[in-house]
């Protein structure tokens, strides 16, 4: 029975979340889509959604239905995932779905922490910052679906919510637990319903998520979770585990299939194409998602083997991007990539990959669910946020890394013994 149940907004934070939980010692299973039965045997189950650009009363429902199957299930707290670059419009996702969940979960307060330092996010005074840049400074202003143009989260979840937003800040959580629990009460009296806090360090995350031991509702990163589990077995609900994050031998081919556009993936890509083939699909010249599927076809004849990947790419530089979606819209120009590269996978596994890296969240959306994938075995870390997982049905290894994550080399590296 799951001491905490998860609802993460995408595919790739869900799996960052399930890892730092494994890390922290919860064996962890992450289900695709709201769970129909009963849950999965583990301490933490991980519901992965793809509800971070849905619209808004879609992402409410379906956050509500796996909140609910997780408490029939047995989770004694719930943790909203969303991204470490908060990444959302003002119209949402992330204000309405904390605001349904609080209320469902009667929570009254929670905070919103999507602090991650071993991934270069920290917030200070409320503002985001990745590596030593704003966040609107970072390359995330440029972001496809969910531009992020104003570094101070109090601001940008105050225009997703009508509850008040207060700030716990680095003056406070540096002096541990206790002050940031007053902070929290403090804020709850005045009237505030979220907080965010500042967090710079992996201790200060350890002191905000013991000051949340009691709270029903946890959102953020998966940075935040790294204190939960420490919770757990004070309360004598979490047994000291071992090795969490086994899985069966890695075979067959190697892929990836790239959507992300960030400013990370495009760096990883810009290495790959030096070591490996790497076919970069025009989307802007052929806008047709099975034109495009059928180009991918036709060049991994002869390409694929076990001693090295093949990389397909459907990603561009932000002018190409702004072009198409000009041409398209950007909902449509996202779908036309998402379908191509999910039919690309598709055809990887059926030609006998075995090994596959997704790049991109809403990326990793599309091919999980053209691969029928129901539920993933999370394994070690390639990357802080990106662990090899093992996927079923398909009996796949299966690596879905966020846009922003990964060392330069990581499309070679996922690979490496
Ligand atoms: N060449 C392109 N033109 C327009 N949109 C694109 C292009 N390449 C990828 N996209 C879209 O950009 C979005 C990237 O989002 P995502 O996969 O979540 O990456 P990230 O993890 O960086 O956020 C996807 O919807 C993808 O289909
Ligand atoms: O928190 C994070 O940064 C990641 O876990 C995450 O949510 C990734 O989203 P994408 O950048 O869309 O892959």
């Amino acid at each position: 029975m799951p001491i905490l149940g998860c609802i993460a907004d995408d595919f790739t934070g869900a799996t960052d979340l399930a890892a730092m939980l494994v890390a922290h010692g919860m064996r962890t299973v992450q289900v695709i889509g709201v769970p129909q039965g009963p849950l999965p045997d583990a301490d933490a189950v991980v519901v992965a959604l793809k509800s971070r650009t849905a619209p808004v009363t879609h992402a409410v429902a379906e956050s509500l239905a796996a909140c609910d199957a997780l408490l029939a299930g047995g989770a004694k707290q719930i943790f909203f995932k969303y991204c470490s670059t908060f990444d959302s419009t003002d119209e949402g996702n992330i204000g309405p779905v904390a605001d349904a969940l609080m209320k469902r979960l009667q929570a009254g307060f929670a905070i919103a922490c999507p602090a991650f330092p071993a991934n270069a996010r920290s917030i200070y005074q409320g503002h985001l910052f990745v590596g030593t840049a704003l966040l609107n400074e970072s390359g995330m202003e440029n972001h496809p679906l969910t531009p992020m143009r104003d570094a101070n989260l109090v601001r940008v979840l105050s225009r997703q919510t009508e509850a008040g937003v207060g700030l716990v800040p680095f003056s406070v959580v540096d002096q541990g637990e206790s002050a940031i629990r007053r902070a929290f009460n403090q804020l709850r009296d005045g009237g505030r319903r979220y907080a965010i806090t500042d967090a710079v360090t992996d201790e200060h995350l350890h002191a905000i998520g013991a000051a949340c031991a009691d709270h029903a509702l946890i959102t953020g990163g998966s940075g935040i979770a790294m204190g939960l589990p420490q919770n757990f077995r004070n309360q004598g609900l979490l047994p000291d585990r071992g090795d969490a994050d086994s899985l069966p031998e890695a075979k067959g081919a190697m892929a990836v299939v790239v959507g992300s556009c960030s400013r990370a993936t495009l760096g990883q890509i810009g290495l790959a194409r030096d070591h490996v083939p790497v076919l970069e699909l025009d989307a802007l010249a052929t806008p047709d998602a099975k034109a495009l599927a059928q180009q991918a076809r036709a060049w991994m004849d002869g390409k694929l083997n076990e001693e090295r990947p093949v990389v397909i790419v459907g990603s561009a530089a932000p002018d190409k991007v702004a072009a198409l979606q000009q041409k398209l819209g950007r909902d449509a120009a996202g779908m036309l990539v998402e379908h191509t590269l999910a039919a690309v996978a598709a055809e990887l596994v059926a030609r006998g990959v075995g090994r596959l890296v997704v790049a991109g969240g809403e990326t990793s959306g599309a091919v999980v669910q053209a691969l029928g994938i129901t539920s993933l075995r999370i394994g070690p870390q390639i990357d802080p946020g990106v662990p090899w997982t093992y996927a079923e049905p398909a009996g796949l290894h299966l690596a879905l890394k966020s846009g922003n994550f990964g060392a330069r080399d990581f499309f070679l590296k996922a690979f490496q013994p």
